[in-house]
């Protein structure tokens, strides 16, 4: 019997575990997730978006808008940031990240420093804004590789009943 055709690439299986991850957002408006590969195709970090441990997502707020101090904006960790700050304690020199979302420049600078060579990326919404911009600038310069997935699949549905498998 030959092997199964239709397994979904590497690309796609490493993006989709960053997407599950953003899961686990509790950010009402948007979810995000990262997962950090090494050279030998092994997942070494995933993260997503959230606040510092030992701070409450039920005291702290979740809005976009309002005074910066009573947005979510100051408080939450991006998932880029998480992914590498989970990383399971390995040198994440010439790895490449996964991420739902182009990187703002605060997670590029964590990306460059951590030793990333290589960026993922699904969507780049926020391409004009001067966060994305600074980002993309420092990626470059410092020789981070940039590239936008082309999925091999539109989506991927996980069913948790047990008689799919
Ligand atoms: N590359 C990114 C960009 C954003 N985030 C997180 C941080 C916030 O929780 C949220 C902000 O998005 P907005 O609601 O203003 O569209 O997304 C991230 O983790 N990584
Ligand atoms: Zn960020």
């Amino acid at each position: 019997m030959p092997k199964r055709a239709d397994y979904i690439s590497w690309d796609d299986y490493f993006m989709g575990v960053a997407l599950l991850s953003g899961k686990r957002s509790k950010d009402p408006s948007t979810q995000v997730g990262a997962c950090i590969v090494n050279t030998q195709n092994k997942i070494v970090g995933v993260g997503y978006n959230g606040l510092p441990i030992g701070v409450s997502d039920d005291q702290f707020p979740w809005e976009k808008e309002g005074s910066y101090l009573d947005t979510k904006y100051p408080y939450v960790c991006h998932a880029e940031l998480n992914a590498i700050l989970n990383n399971i304690g390995i040198n994440l020199e010439g790895c490449k990240i996964y991420t739902a979302l182009f990187p703002c420049n605060e997670c590029s600078k964590a990306i460059i420093q951590s030793g990333i060579k290589e960026v993922i990326y699904l969507s780049d919404k926020h391409a004009a804004k001067e966060s994305s911009i600074a980002s993309r600038k420092m990626l470059q310069t410092a020789g981070v590789t940039l590239r936008k997935i082309i999925p091999g699949t539109s989506e991927v549905v996980l069913s948790f009943s047990e008689d799919q498998v």
